[in-house]
């Protein structure tokens, strides 16, 4: 995929960008190990500082880096400036709690082990290679990269192809807030590129978000040079609603949950499973909100919907739409690829769905509902669970005892009761199964990229 910003809403290619050269590649990743050098001896104070600066800089920009990223990948212009808002709490959240995240944990029986005084210190490993995706360009880089740098890591960030000016923004956008050079660093490279990078000794753990295909290619080169991995990849989460859910707010939410991003997020709902008794009044809610989305220019702050980001994503999800409904899949809304230039697909929702549609274990990334109706509860718990995604998952219901069951029994990084799977500085956020391994956010996130170093003092 060549490296270049292709309006999605129209087709149209805006610029080419040559790919760094390997010396340039080099070059970059030594800035980032000398950068090191300086960052693990500094402290949270001045960190927090050029995380303050920093988080000061993007808010002041969110206008001008919103537009790009809607011009990039196609998100609405209104989510796109949620996005950088979201960037600049998250590093505030980083540059104020990293050092109480990682404080030293004493042992409190030092004798039992014969030493005056034990504890284990969090120390930052190195250079740390991102592989990111351009759904959230910039989102998903500040989640690693603002608990990383404020550890004392530093970062090279390998970004999707089709969003390079957000990359180039991001290039520099932390040593504006005052982070030595090289702390954060942008490689402009091709995909066939990573296996180098990831491979050379100066770069001690990666992080990929992506494709299941991609995790897997990232963590088995990993995996033989020993470095360490987080992985959140793709999710098909159920939305599960029970009679006693509040119908109204779970339609309107289901249908946010389902077209947030233009469809196209790993934590959207995707397989809305229904109880029976409340599956004729949930489905019209639903396919009456889904339908009553404005899809249109993105750059419109009236817009719900905009395109998808790419030709080939379209495709795929068209293939999956036609695959199913030519096996007998009910289209209740959507389902016609509009004739126009760039990438659209209508809010769509298919019921009747069967196990024989690819739909039904495969992950749909564009505004396409399923829906499924089940007689109970351990039903709609069976289906959550079938498929080999563990992201998050949804539930609704007013009931406390059935609430408890769905927080014990979905298979998912996240369970989300009464609301929407949404990602928060403060929580950990990650799956299991073939969604990933790791978390990032929260407590967790700053801590998995250390040196978890136990020290035993006589
Ligand atoms: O594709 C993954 C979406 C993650 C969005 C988030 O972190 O909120």
């Amino acid at each position: 995929m060549p490296i270049a910003t292709v309006n999605p809403a129209t087709g149209e290619t805006l610029e080419e960008f040559t790919a760094q050269s390997p010396d340039e590649v080099d070059r970059r990743i030594a800035g980032a190990a000398e950068a090191f050098r300086a960052l693990r001896r500094t402290t949270f104070e001045t960190r927090a500082e050029w995380m303050r600066a920093t988080a000061d800089i993007l808010e002041h920009e969110t206008d001008r880096i919103a537009a790009t990223m809607t011009i990039e990948m196609g998100k609405t212009i209104g989510a796109a400036k949620a996005e950088a808002t979201k960037c600049v709490r998250g590093m505030r959240y980083y540059a104020d709690n990293a050092e109480r995240l990682l404080a030293d944990e004493p042992y409190a029986h030092p004798d039992k082990v014969g030493a005056s005084s034990a504890y284990v210190t969090y120390q930052p490993l190195g250079p740390i290679l991102a592989v990111m995706p351009w759904n959230f360009p910039l989102w998903q880089v500040v989640r690693f990269a603002a608990p990383a740098l404020m550890v004392g890591n530093t970062g090279l960030l390998k970004h999707a192809s089709n969003v390079p000016r957000t990359a180039l923004y991001l290039d520099t956008l932390f040593t504006r807030g005052g982070f030595p050079e090289g702390s954060f660093a942008t490689l402009l490279i091709g995909s066939s590129d990573v296996e180098q990078v990831l491979t050379d000794p100066r770069i001690r753990a990666a992080t990929l978000t992506g494709s299941e295909p991609a995790g897997r290619s990232v963590a088995e080169i990993a995996g033989r040079h020993i470095k360490k991995t987080v992985l959140e990849l793709g999710g098909s989460d159920p939305f599960v609603v029970m009679p006693s859910a509040d119908l109204d707010k779970a339609a309107k939410v289901a249908t946010t949950a389902r077209c947030q991003n233009n469809g196209q997020s790993c934590i959207a709902a995707k397989r809305f499973i229904v109880h029976e008794d409340c599956y004729d009044e949930f489905a019209e809610r639903f396919v009456a909100a889904m339908t009553a989305l404005k899809v249109g220019d993105p750059m419109d702050e009236e817009t719900d919907v905009g395109p998808l980001a790419t030709e080939s994503g379209r495709d795929d999800v068209e293939q999956l739409v036609a695959d199913a409904v030519g096996k007998g899949a009910k289209v209740l809304c959507g389902g016609d690829t509009p004739d126009r230039p760039g990438w659209w697909y209508p809010p769509t929702v298919l019921a009747d769905i069967t196990p024989s549609m690819r739909m039904y274990a495969e992950e749909v990334f564009g505004p396409v509902a399923q829906l499924y109706r089940v007689g109970s509860l351990a039903e709609a718990v069976e289906l959550a669970n079938v498929t080999t995604f563990g992201l998050g998952a949804n539930a609704w219901t007013r009931d406390g005892d059935e609430q408890a069951a769905f927080v014990r029994d979905l298979e998912a990084g996240m369970v989300t009761i009464n609301g929407m799977v949404t990602s928060y500085p403060e929580l950990p956020f990650g799956g299991v199964k073939n969604s990933g391994y790791g978390r990032e956010l929260g407590a967790p996130g700053p801590k998995e990229f250390c040196n978890a170093k136990t020290v035993w003092i006589s």
